[in-house]
């Protein structure tokens, strides 16, 4: 086993693990799989030895293939196991993706100290480096120390979440983490861990029964969890890989020696435009992006805000629009506006509100393709569409003001306070708010 992953979701079964697989060198590697959270996944995995089937549901075909890049499961409480695999020198390569929220980042980009689980696996580790830690960034330095304790040696770490400068983001966590365990630590990881960017690619929705019927009756086995997912792929990573890699490019990923375009072309046009439909068309009625787009209404809303990202790319888009068409339009891909909806206070900042800046810089007179997810979100706060899932939401925004000006004027100090402060803003909201709900 050579790689390490955290956050065993279905998004790594059709992604990462998915290219190790088909890296030529596939038998030198292999995966060590840990739970984010709850030991579900890997409990129903290890009754199949870590195999499962990825369905690949295309407009007009399907494939079912059985994946075998896991080696090892593990729930994310058997830290002792996760210490032993990080202090193995055979172990070169650690993934992740164990969504947004994970990263545990506060106000400022660092470490959310103020976070109760952070202090709380902080103190553990700080006391006892072999204390079992709950979060992402302390069990990530907990496991650093222990391989740096071991003089295993160099180690490469490559988040895969939806995050621009994923790999500076957990950087700065982890040592933030370490920093506080022992600034030794911390001098170690600066000079011995490198940290990849990744912007990843493919739309992968929960698995169904629908699933797990289809695989029966296709294959005459019983898979307790496959996996569904779309043709397209798309893995761009850089950064230093010391301990050697997959030959993942042979899998069809791109090594770059910039992954920014990619990534903000991808987080505000694919990732953007999921966000604007979990908000704003699941208070239509509808529930999958695939329902969504073929609302006209829904469609221009994303035709617009596709436009005002446009503005403000340096990459080409017509192609990639067209194509994400296409993507969003696959009918067999049932992917719930409800799942997308989750934890809109990470996102939000990140994929919208620079494009709403943009906006209302190069165009003095109204920005509303780019201000609509505003809108769609503050209507979702106040309970109209898919449900709030949100456990970093701030108090002030979980119940917010009945009446829709006050709501909108507590959203925007929260995302962008000096817009808050513009009456042309908060009017302009309040309007495109009320015409959604
Ligand atoms: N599903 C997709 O289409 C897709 C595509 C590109 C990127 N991604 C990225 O992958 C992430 C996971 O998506 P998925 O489809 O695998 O979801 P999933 O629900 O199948 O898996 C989520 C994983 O994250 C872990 N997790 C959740 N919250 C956590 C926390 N606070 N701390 C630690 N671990 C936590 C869970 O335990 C689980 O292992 C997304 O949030 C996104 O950043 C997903
Ligand atoms: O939780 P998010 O918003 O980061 O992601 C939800 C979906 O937009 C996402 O999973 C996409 O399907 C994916 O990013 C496609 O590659």
């Amino acid at each position: 086993m050579r790689i390490v992953h955290l956050g065993l979701g279905n998004f790594a079964r059709a992604h990462q693990f998915w290219y190790t697989e088909h890296a030529p060198d596939a038998g030198d590697w292999g995966v060590a799989a840990f739970t984010g959270r709850r030991p579900d996944a890997a409990d129903q995995l290890r009754g199949q030895d870590g195999l499962y089937s990825l369905i690949t549901r295309g407009e007009d075909r399907e494939d079912i293939e059985v994946v075998s890049a896991i080696s090892a499961l593990h729930a994310s409480a058997e830290h002792d196991a996760f210490l032993a695999h990080l202090a193995h020198p055979d172990v070169r390569v650690v993934t992740t993706t164990v969504t947004e929220a994970g990263y545990l980042r506060g106000a400022d980009g660092g470490l959310h100290l103020g976070d109760a689980a952070v202090a709380a696996d902080l103190a553990a580790v700080s006391h006892d480096r072999g204390a079992a830690a709950r979060t992402v960034p302390v069990r990530l330095a907990a496991g650093l120390d222990a391989r740096r304790r071991a003089g295993a040696g160099s180690l490469t770490v490559v988040p895969c979440d939806n995050l621009s400068h994923n790999g500076a983001v957990l950087a700065r966590v982890v040592l933030d983490a370490a920093e506080h365990i022992d600034p030794a630590l911390a001098e170690w990881i600066g000079g011995s861990v490198s940290w990849v960017t990744s912007m990843v690619d493919r739309i992968t929705p929960a698995t169904t029964d629908q699933d797990r019927a289809d695989v029966a009756a296709a294959r005459g086995y019983v898979d307790a969890s496959p996996v569904s997912t779309e043709p397209f792929s798309e893995w761009v990573l850089a950064g230093a890989f010391p301990g050697g890699r997959p030959d993942w490019e042979a899998a069809g990923a791109l090594v770059v020696d910039d992954v920014a375009p990619f990534e903000e072309r991808k987080l505000r046009m694919l990732n953007g435009a999921h966000s604007l439909m979990a908000y704003g068309a699941s208070v239509r009625g509808h529930r999958t992006v695939a329902e969504a787009i073929a609302d006209p209404v829904v469609r221009s809303w994303v035709e617009e805000w596709w436009a005002a990202t446009a503005r403000h790319l340096t990459v080409p888009t017509d192609d990639y629009r067209a194509a994400l068409l296409e993507r969003f339009s696959n009918a067999r891909i049932q992917h719930l506006l409800a799942q997308i909806a989750a934890d809109g206070s990470q996102k939000l900042p990140v994929r919208v509100i620079p494009v709403v800046r943009a906006e209302l810089e190069a165009r003095s007179a109204g920005a509303d393709g780019a201000l609509r997810p505003v809108a769609a979100w503050v209507q979702h706060l106040r309970g109209h569409g898919a449900p709030v899932q949100d456990a970093g939401l701030p108090e002030s925004l979980v119940t917010p003001a009945s009446d829709l000006e006050d709501a909108v004027t507590t959203v925007l100090r929260h995302l962008a306070p000096d817009l808050a402060a513009e009456r042309a803003v908060v009017d302009r909201v309040t309007t495109l708010a009320r015409e959604i709900a």
